[in-house]
Protein backbone atom coordinates (compact mmCIF):
# COMPACT_ATOMS: atom_id res chain seq x y z
CA UNK A 1 0.00 0.00 0.00
CA UNK A 2 1.23 3.49 -0.90
CA UNK A 3 2.54 5.46 2.00
CA UNK A 4 0.20 8.41 3.22
CA UNK A 5 1.39 11.99 1.87
CA UNK A 6 0.50 13.76 4.97
CA UNK A 7 0.92 12.45 8.55
CA UNK A 8 0.03 14.45 11.31
CA UNK A 9 0.64 13.02 14.72
CA UNK A 10 -0.53 14.62 18.08
CA UNK A 11 -0.01 17.81 16.85
CA UNK A 12 -0.78 21.26 19.03
CA UNK A 13 -0.57 24.68 19.03
CA UNK A 14 -1.87 27.17 21.75
CA UNK A 15 -1.93 30.72 21.64
CA UNK A 16 -0.42 32.49 24.59
CA UNK A 17 -3.28 33.61 27.10
CA UNK A 18 -5.59 32.24 25.25
CA UNK A 19 -8.20 29.53 24.78
CA UNK A 20 -8.06 28.69 21.09
CA UNK A 21 -5.08 26.86 18.80
CA UNK A 22 -5.47 22.54 18.49
CA UNK A 23 -4.99 20.22 20.51
CA UNK A 24 -3.55 16.73 20.14
CA UNK A 25 -4.48 16.49 15.85
CA UNK A 26 -3.86 12.99 14.65
CA UNK A 27 -4.98 11.96 11.01
CA UNK A 28 -3.28 11.09 8.15
CA UNK A 29 -3.88 11.93 3.96
CA UNK A 30 -2.98 9.29 1.41
CA UNK A 31 -2.28 10.51 -1.78
CA UNK A 32 -4.64 12.25 -4.34
CA UNK A 33 -7.04 12.68 -1.81
CA UNK A 34 -9.24 15.78 -1.10
CA UNK A 35 -9.60 15.82 2.33
CA UNK A 36 -11.86 18.63 4.03
CA UNK A 37 -11.47 19.97 7.35
CA UNK A 38 -14.59 21.12 8.92
CA UNK A 39 -16.02 22.76 12.16
CA UNK A 40 -17.21 25.79 12.98
CA UNK A 41 -15.91 29.07 13.52
CA UNK A 42 -13.17 29.24 16.05
CA UNK A 43 -12.85 25.18 15.93
CA UNK A 44 -9.14 25.97 14.60
CA UNK A 45 -8.98 25.01 11.02
CA UNK A 46 -6.78 28.05 9.87
CA UNK A 47 -4.77 27.35 12.66
CA UNK A 48 -4.03 23.81 11.49
CA UNK A 49 -3.75 24.15 7.83
CA UNK A 50 -0.75 27.01 8.84
CA UNK A 51 0.89 24.10 10.57
CA UNK A 52 0.69 21.79 8.11
CA UNK A 53 2.05 24.36 5.51
CA UNK A 54 4.74 25.01 7.94
CA UNK A 55 3.79 28.89 9.01
CA UNK A 56 3.05 28.24 12.65
CA UNK A 57 5.36 26.46 14.78
CA UNK A 58 3.79 23.68 17.17
CA UNK A 59 4.03 23.21 20.11
CA UNK A 60 4.28 19.46 20.47
CA UNK A 61 3.38 16.75 18.01
CA UNK A 62 5.11 16.13 14.21
CA UNK A 63 3.37 16.57 10.66
CA UNK A 64 5.23 14.99 8.27
CA UNK A 65 4.65 15.34 4.13
CA UNK A 66 6.45 12.52 2.09
CA UNK A 67 7.99 11.17 5.44
CA UNK A 68 10.06 14.45 5.92
CA UNK A 69 9.14 16.29 9.08
CA UNK A 70 7.36 20.19 8.11
CA UNK A 71 9.34 22.04 9.26
CA UNK A 72 8.06 25.40 11.02
CA UNK A 73 8.96 29.62 10.74
CA UNK A 74 12.09 29.55 13.01
CA UNK A 75 13.77 26.40 11.15
CA UNK A 76 13.08 27.70 7.59
CA UNK A 77 14.06 30.88 5.86
CA UNK A 78 11.12 31.04 3.06
CA UNK A 79 8.24 29.72 5.47
CA UNK A 80 6.09 26.82 3.89
CA UNK A 81 7.32 23.70 1.50
CA UNK A 82 8.10 24.45 -1.87
CA UNK A 83 5.57 21.79 -3.03
CA UNK A 84 2.82 23.02 -0.83
CA UNK A 85 0.87 25.96 -1.96
CA UNK A 86 -1.31 27.94 0.52
CA UNK A 87 -4.41 29.60 -1.05
CA UNK A 88 -5.17 32.28 2.06
CA UNK A 89 -8.47 34.11 2.93
CA UNK A 90 -6.95 37.09 1.75
CA UNK A 91 -5.47 35.77 -1.91
CA UNK A 92 -2.07 37.49 -1.46
CA UNK A 93 -2.36 39.23 -5.40
CA UNK A 94 -0.69 41.89 -6.94
CA UNK A 95 -4.13 44.15 -7.41
CA UNK A 96 -2.50 46.40 -10.00
CA UNK A 97 -1.28 43.83 -12.40
CA UNK A 98 -3.20 41.46 -14.57
CA UNK A 99 -4.81 38.25 -14.43
CA UNK A 100 -1.97 37.03 -16.59
CA UNK A 101 1.02 38.29 -14.63
CA UNK A 102 -0.53 37.13 -11.70
CA UNK A 103 -0.23 33.56 -12.33
CA UNK A 104 2.60 34.04 -14.87
CA UNK A 105 4.63 35.39 -11.74
CA UNK A 106 5.12 31.89 -10.28
CA UNK A 107 6.93 30.53 -13.83
CA UNK A 108 10.28 31.10 -14.38
CA UNK A 109 10.78 33.08 -17.62
CA UNK A 110 13.57 30.82 -18.75
CA UNK A 111 11.23 29.29 -20.95
CA UNK A 112 8.57 31.41 -22.36
CA UNK A 113 6.38 29.30 -24.42
CA UNK A 114 6.00 26.59 -21.74
CA UNK A 115 5.14 29.59 -19.33
CA UNK A 116 2.61 30.90 -21.38
CA UNK A 117 0.99 27.37 -22.00
CA UNK A 118 1.17 26.38 -18.74
CA UNK A 119 -0.81 30.01 -17.60
CA UNK A 120 -3.38 29.57 -20.12
CA UNK A 121 -4.24 25.54 -19.41
CA UNK A 122 -4.55 26.96 -15.60
CA UNK A 123 -6.89 29.71 -17.03
CA UNK A 124 -8.75 27.46 -18.98
CA UNK A 125 -9.35 24.61 -16.18
CA UNK A 126 -10.69 26.96 -13.74
CA UNK A 127 -13.06 28.34 -16.47
CA UNK A 128 -11.65 32.41 -16.06
CA UNK A 129 -9.64 32.72 -19.69
CA UNK A 130 -12.01 35.59 -20.46
CA UNK A 131 -10.42 37.51 -17.59
CA UNK A 132 -6.61 36.98 -18.63
CA UNK A 133 -5.76 40.79 -19.53
CA UNK A 134 -8.29 42.31 -16.61
CA UNK A 135 -6.32 43.88 -13.52
CA UNK A 136 -7.06 42.18 -10.57
CA UNK A 137 -8.73 45.02 -9.14
CA UNK A 138 -10.99 45.50 -11.40
CA UNK A 139 -12.60 41.67 -10.43
CA UNK A 140 -15.29 40.33 -8.02
CA UNK A 141 -13.97 38.74 -4.64
CA UNK A 142 -15.13 34.97 -6.24
CA UNK A 143 -13.34 35.95 -9.27
CA UNK A 144 -10.64 36.70 -7.09
CA UNK A 145 -10.32 33.79 -5.38
CA UNK A 146 -10.06 31.39 -8.50
CA UNK A 147 -7.31 33.79 -9.76
CA UNK A 148 -5.82 32.86 -6.43
CA UNK A 149 -6.18 29.02 -6.92
CA UNK A 150 -5.35 29.22 -10.42
CA UNK A 151 -1.87 31.38 -9.47
CA UNK A 152 -0.99 28.29 -7.25
CA UNK A 153 -2.15 25.31 -9.51
CA UNK A 154 0.09 26.92 -12.49
CA UNK A 155 2.97 25.17 -10.12
CA UNK A 156 4.14 21.85 -9.97
CA UNK A 157 2.26 21.90 -6.70
CA UNK A 158 1.90 18.59 -4.69
CA UNK A 159 -0.46 19.87 -2.15
CA UNK A 160 -2.25 22.78 -2.76
CA UNK A 161 -4.13 24.32 0.78
CA UNK A 162 -7.33 26.33 0.57
CA UNK A 163 -8.25 28.25 3.28
CA UNK A 164 -12.25 28.39 2.77
CA UNK A 165 -12.09 28.34 -0.99
CA UNK A 166 -15.64 29.08 -2.02
CA UNK A 167 -16.58 31.95 0.79
CA UNK A 168 -17.07 34.60 -1.98
CA UNK A 169 -18.43 32.67 -4.93
CA UNK A 170 -22.08 32.54 -5.50
CA UNK A 171 -23.68 29.01 -5.66
CA UNK A 172 -23.78 28.19 -9.11
CA UNK A 173 -19.71 28.86 -9.82
CA UNK A 174 -19.15 27.10 -6.52
CA UNK A 175 -20.47 23.90 -8.00
CA UNK A 176 -18.64 24.54 -10.94
CA UNK A 177 -15.36 24.83 -8.69
CA UNK A 178 -15.94 22.28 -6.74
CA UNK A 179 -16.19 19.98 -10.04
CA UNK A 180 -13.01 21.61 -11.79
CA UNK A 181 -10.87 21.26 -8.31
CA UNK A 182 -11.67 17.46 -8.36
CA UNK A 183 -10.88 16.67 -12.45
CA UNK A 184 -7.45 18.50 -11.43
CA UNK A 185 -6.60 16.46 -7.97
CA UNK A 186 -7.27 13.28 -10.52
CA UNK A 187 -5.74 14.44 -13.50
CA UNK A 188 -2.68 15.28 -11.65
CA UNK A 189 -3.15 13.12 -8.84
CA UNK A 190 -1.93 15.92 -6.24
CA UNK A 191 -3.40 16.30 -2.67
CA UNK A 192 -6.06 18.90 -1.41
CA UNK A 193 -6.40 19.95 1.88
CA UNK A 194 -9.43 22.32 2.33
CA UNK A 195 -11.28 24.07 5.25
CA UNK A 196 -14.87 25.52 5.57
CA UNK A 197 -17.29 26.13 8.06
CA UNK A 198 -19.82 24.89 4.96
CA UNK A 199 -20.30 21.19 5.48
CA UNK A 200 -21.28 20.96 1.87
CA UNK A 201 -17.90 21.82 0.76
CA UNK A 202 -16.78 18.89 2.25
CA UNK A 203 -19.62 16.54 2.04
CA UNK A 204 -19.74 16.74 -1.70
CA UNK A 205 -15.97 17.11 -2.44
CA UNK A 206 -13.85 15.35 -0.06
CA UNK A 207 -12.58 11.61 0.11
CA UNK A 208 -11.89 12.00 3.65
CA UNK A 209 -13.57 14.54 6.40
CA UNK A 210 -11.66 15.83 9.72
CA UNK A 211 -14.40 17.22 12.05
CA UNK A 212 -12.79 19.66 13.90
CA UNK A 213 -14.53 20.99 17.61
CA UNK A 214 -12.48 23.19 19.97
CA UNK A 215 -9.57 22.43 18.50
CA UNK A 216 -9.34 18.48 18.68
CA UNK A 217 -10.48 16.23 15.98
CA UNK A 218 -14.07 14.56 17.11
CA UNK A 219 -14.57 12.36 13.94
CA UNK A 220 -12.91 11.11 11.02
CA UNK A 221 -13.90 9.03 7.79
CA UNK A 222 -15.27 9.27 3.92
CA UNK A 223 -18.31 11.76 3.88
CA UNK A 224 -20.88 9.07 3.86
CA UNK A 225 -19.15 7.36 6.85
CA UNK A 226 -19.32 10.44 8.83
CA UNK A 227 -22.96 11.26 7.66
CA UNK A 228 -24.55 7.89 8.28
CA UNK A 229 -22.65 7.32 11.55
CA UNK A 230 -22.22 10.79 13.43
CA UNK A 231 -19.96 9.99 16.22
CA UNK A 232 -22.40 12.55 18.33
CA UNK A 233 -24.52 15.37 18.28
CA UNK A 234 -22.59 17.82 17.09
CA UNK A 235 -21.16 16.07 14.12
CA UNK A 236 -24.85 15.21 13.30
CA UNK A 237 -26.15 18.96 13.75
CA UNK A 238 -23.03 20.36 11.97
CA UNK A 239 -23.53 17.78 8.55
CA UNK A 240 -27.11 17.33 8.34
CA UNK A 241 -29.65 19.45 11.03
CA UNK A 242 -30.15 16.67 12.46
CA UNK A 243 -32.95 16.26 15.04
CA UNK A 244 -32.34 15.10 18.11
CA UNK A 245 -34.48 13.08 20.10
CA UNK A 246 -33.74 12.65 24.26
CA UNK A 247 -34.55 8.62 25.43
CA UNK A 248 -37.74 9.97 27.42
CA UNK A 249 -39.40 11.14 23.46
CA UNK A 250 -38.29 8.03 21.85
CA UNK A 251 -41.83 6.50 22.69
CA UNK A 252 -44.04 9.45 20.75
CA UNK A 253 -42.19 8.19 17.59
CA UNK A 254 -43.39 4.24 18.33
CA UNK A 255 -39.40 3.74 19.16
CA UNK A 256 -37.72 2.54 22.43
CA UNK A 257 -33.96 3.52 23.33
CA UNK A 258 -32.11 4.78 26.37
CA UNK A 259 -30.11 6.28 24.04
CA UNK A 260 -30.56 10.03 22.22
CA UNK A 261 -31.81 9.52 19.01
CA UNK A 262 -30.44 11.35 15.68
CA UNK A 263 -32.78 11.69 13.08
CA UNK A 264 -32.00 13.79 9.47
CA UNK A 265 -35.13 15.61 8.63
CA UNK A 266 -34.66 13.69 5.03
CA UNK A 267 -35.50 9.93 6.96
CA UNK A 268 -38.66 11.35 7.72
CA UNK A 269 -41.48 10.80 5.66
CA UNK A 270 -45.32 11.05 5.10
CA UNK A 271 -46.37 7.30 4.83
CA UNK A 272 -49.25 5.12 4.50
CA UNK A 273 -48.05 2.46 6.29
CA UNK A 274 -49.67 0.56 9.68
CA UNK A 275 -45.96 2.01 11.20
CA UNK A 276 -46.97 5.38 10.63
CA UNK A 277 -48.47 7.90 12.82
CA UNK A 278 -49.91 11.21 13.21
CA UNK A 279 -48.30 14.49 13.55
CA UNK A 280 -49.60 18.21 13.09
CA UNK A 281 -47.69 20.57 10.76
CA UNK A 282 -46.65 23.61 12.64
CA UNK A 283 -44.30 25.41 9.41
CA UNK A 284 -43.52 24.88 6.27
CA UNK A 285 -40.61 27.03 4.90
CA UNK A 286 -39.67 26.77 0.68
CA UNK A 287 -36.69 25.66 0.03
CA UNK A 288 -36.88 25.63 -3.67
CA UNK A 289 -35.95 21.35 -4.25
CA UNK A 290 -37.88 21.02 -1.26
CA UNK A 291 -39.89 22.18 2.04
CA UNK A 292 -38.33 22.09 5.46
CA UNK A 293 -41.80 21.13 7.25
CA UNK A 294 -41.66 21.62 11.43
CA UNK A 295 -43.86 18.87 12.40
CA UNK A 296 -45.18 18.53 16.50
CA UNK A 297 -46.78 15.37 18.07
CA UNK A 298 -46.94 15.15 21.97
CA UNK A 299 -44.75 18.42 22.33
CA UNK A 300 -41.59 16.79 20.46
CA UNK A 301 -40.99 19.24 17.37
CA UNK A 302 -39.18 17.56 14.25
CA UNK A 303 -38.20 18.72 11.24
CA UNK A 304 -38.48 17.19 8.08
CA UNK A 305 -37.91 17.39 4.23
CA UNK A 306 -40.71 17.28 2.41
CA UNK A 307 -40.77 17.11 -1.82
CA UNK A 308 -44.68 16.76 -2.70
CA UNK A 309 -45.24 20.40 -3.01
CA UNK A 310 -48.18 22.25 -1.89
CA UNK A 311 -49.83 18.74 -0.21
CA UNK A 312 -49.17 19.97 3.00
CA UNK A 313 -50.58 23.06 4.72
CA UNK A 314 -49.46 24.04 8.02
CA UNK A 315 -52.23 22.72 10.97
CA UNK A 316 -52.65 19.80 8.95
CA UNK A 317 -52.62 16.46 10.82
CA UNK A 318 -50.01 14.20 8.77
CA UNK A 319 -48.93 10.72 9.04
CA UNK A 320 -45.32 10.04 9.01
CA UNK A 321 -42.59 7.07 8.88
CA UNK A 322 -39.11 7.28 10.50
CA UNK A 323 -37.12 5.52 7.67
CA UNK A 324 -33.55 5.69 9.77
CA UNK A 325 -32.75 6.42 13.01
CA UNK A 326 -29.06 6.26 15.08
CA UNK A 327 -29.05 5.58 18.54
CA UNK A 328 -25.90 7.11 20.32
N1 LIG B 1 -2.76 34.57 16.57
C1 LIG B 1 -3.66 34.19 17.49
N2 LIG B 1 -3.52 34.57 18.78
C2 LIG B 1 -4.41 34.16 19.71
N3 LIG B 1 -5.48 33.38 19.45
C3 LIG B 1 -5.68 32.98 18.18
C4 LIG B 1 -4.77 33.37 17.13
N4 LIG B 1 -5.22 32.82 15.97
C5 LIG B 1 -6.35 32.13 16.28
N5 LIG B 1 -6.61 32.22 17.60
C6 LIG B 1 -7.73 31.58 18.31
O1 LIG B 1 -7.69 30.17 18.10
C7 LIG B 1 -8.99 29.66 17.82
C8 LIG B 1 -9.00 28.98 16.48
O2 LIG B 1 -8.78 29.95 15.46
P1 LIG B 1 -8.76 29.55 13.91
O3 LIG B 1 -8.60 30.81 13.12
O4 LIG B 1 -7.78 28.47 13.72
O5 LIG B 1 -10.24 28.95 13.76
P2 LIG B 1 -11.10 28.68 12.45
O6 LIG B 1 -11.82 27.39 12.71
O7 LIG B 1 -10.25 28.76 11.23
O8 LIG B 1 -12.12 29.88 12.50
P3 LIG B 1 -12.87 30.67 11.27
O9 LIG B 1 -13.78 29.66 10.63
O10 LIG B 1 -13.64 31.72 12.02
O11 LIG B 1 -11.81 31.20 10.37
C9 LIG B 1 -9.94 30.84 17.91
O12 LIG B 1 -10.52 30.82 19.19
C10 LIG B 1 -9.05 32.05 17.73
O13 LIG B 1 -9.55 33.15 18.45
Amino acid sequence: MEKPIIRIDKASKFYTGELGGIKDVSFQIDRGEITAVIGSSGSGKSTLLKCIYGTLALDSGIIYYDDLRVLGPDERLIPGHPNMKMVSQDFNLNIYATVYDNIGAMVSNRDLKYKGSAVTSVLEQLHISHLKSKRIIELSGGEQQRVAIARALVTNVDVLLLDEPFSQIDTLLKIQLRRDLKAIVKQRNINVILVSHDPLDGLSMSNQLVILDKGKVIQTGSPEEVYNNPRNIQVAKLLGQANIIEPEFAKFLNLVSENQLIIYPEWIQVSDSPNAFECRVVEINFQGRAEEVLIERNGLMLTMMHVDFGKIQIGDIIRIDIKKYIAL
